[in-house]
């Protein structure tokens, strides 16, 4: 397919005081793609996010978003974005429709019947339309802020941190609406800590302290990290995670219930490390996972902060 990529950006850069928190940053981002943002607190993914969608000016680099020039069309590029933030205001005296009516009526939206209406419709509110949004769930509070925020129907959808404390059924169903927008064409950028949401997006970027650091699909971030990993089962497996961590060649070992997960980048290295324990404990060739990955970087990253504290 030869059709234009929603998002295409180059050494997006930005600093604050003497600090860089987001450094020299590429992604390209094809129509109807999720992309997920992931890394540790304070990493830049919200920043580089809010750059992308012309929300915060770039110190440095260049790009198109939706094929608009990011340093001389921000304003019609944020047209185009819908932006769900962290905390999102609702009033809660008014009801679901009302809440999407108010914020219509804000934006000077044309059409506002329709569009409230389509939005009720499209995200599942349509039967809950006049309940009071204060009395509300975490998971439909969550939906009624999705539905805010496609509600001039945006080709870009910014998501930080969307789920945060709601529980996995409604995640599981926010999810579902996230790939029922994407499917129609929209373009999803989401920062998250939760790696189930990290596998329900179609391509992932891992970024630590501003620098980008893996991108790519679940599984070519996980190939491309090279590690390996064992699984450990066994009596008092679960307890000796914190010696076999201590070991030369083992990058981490966590007890899941009563198995041990070893992980490393070396598989001759791995294998000597467990050597002692491995009488009692049989150790057996695991997948490594996401959660290893992140893990791993996290620790091979050089966190920039302490130039901040300095
Ligand atoms: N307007 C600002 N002025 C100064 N520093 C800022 C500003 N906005 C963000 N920062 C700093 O930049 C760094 C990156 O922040 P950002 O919110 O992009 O990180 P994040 O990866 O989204 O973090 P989290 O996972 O905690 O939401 C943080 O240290 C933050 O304190």
């Amino acid at each position: 397919m030869s059709e234009s990529p929603a998002i295409a950006v180059r050494g997006l850069t930005k600093r604050f005081g003497a600090r860089t928190v987001v450094d020299h940053v590429d992604l390209t981002v094809q129509p109807g793609r999720i992309c997920g943002f992931l890394g540790p607190n304070g990493s830049g993914k919200t920043t580089t996010l809010r750059m992308i969608c012309g929300l915060l000016i770039p110190d440095e680099g260049e790009g198109e978003v939706l094929g608009l020039d990011l340093r001389t069309k921000r304003r019609a590029i944020k047209h185009q974005i819908g932006y769900m933030t962290q905390k999102f205001g609702l009033f809660s005296d008014l009801s679901i429709a009302e809440n999407l009516e108010f914020i219509a009526r804000v934006y000077r939206l044309d059409n506002r019947k329709a569009r409230v209406d389509a939005a009720l419709e499209r995200l599942g509110l349509a039967s809950r339309a006049t309940q009071l949004a204060g009395k509300l769930s975490g998971g439909w509070k969550q939906r009624l802020a999705l539905a805010a925020a496609v509600l001039h129907e945006p080709k870009i959808l910014l998501l930080d941190e969307p789920t945060a404390g709601v529980d996995p059924q409604a995640r599981r169903e926010f999810w579902d609406q996230i790939h029922a927008l994407a499917r129609d064409g929209m373009t999803v950028l989401v920062s998250t800590h939760y790696m189930d949401e990290a596998e329900r997006c179609h391509e992932i970027a891992y970024i630590a302290y501003g620098v980008m650091l893996a991108r790519g699909t679940t599984d070519e971030v996980i190939a491309a990290s090279g590690l390996h990993a064992l699984r450990g089962e066994g009596p008092g497996a679960d307890r000796i995670a914190a010696e076999v961590e201590a070991r030369p060649g083992v990058d981490m070992a966590a007890a899941f219930g009563t198995s041990l997960h070893v992980c490393g980048s070396d598989p001759a290295a791995l294998r000597r490390a467990v050597a002692p324990w491995a009488e009692r404990i049989a150790f057996e060739p695991a997948a490594p996972t996401l959660e290893d990955v992140f893990i791993h970087l996290m620790r091979t990253a050089t966190d920039n902060s302490v130039v901040e504290a300095a």
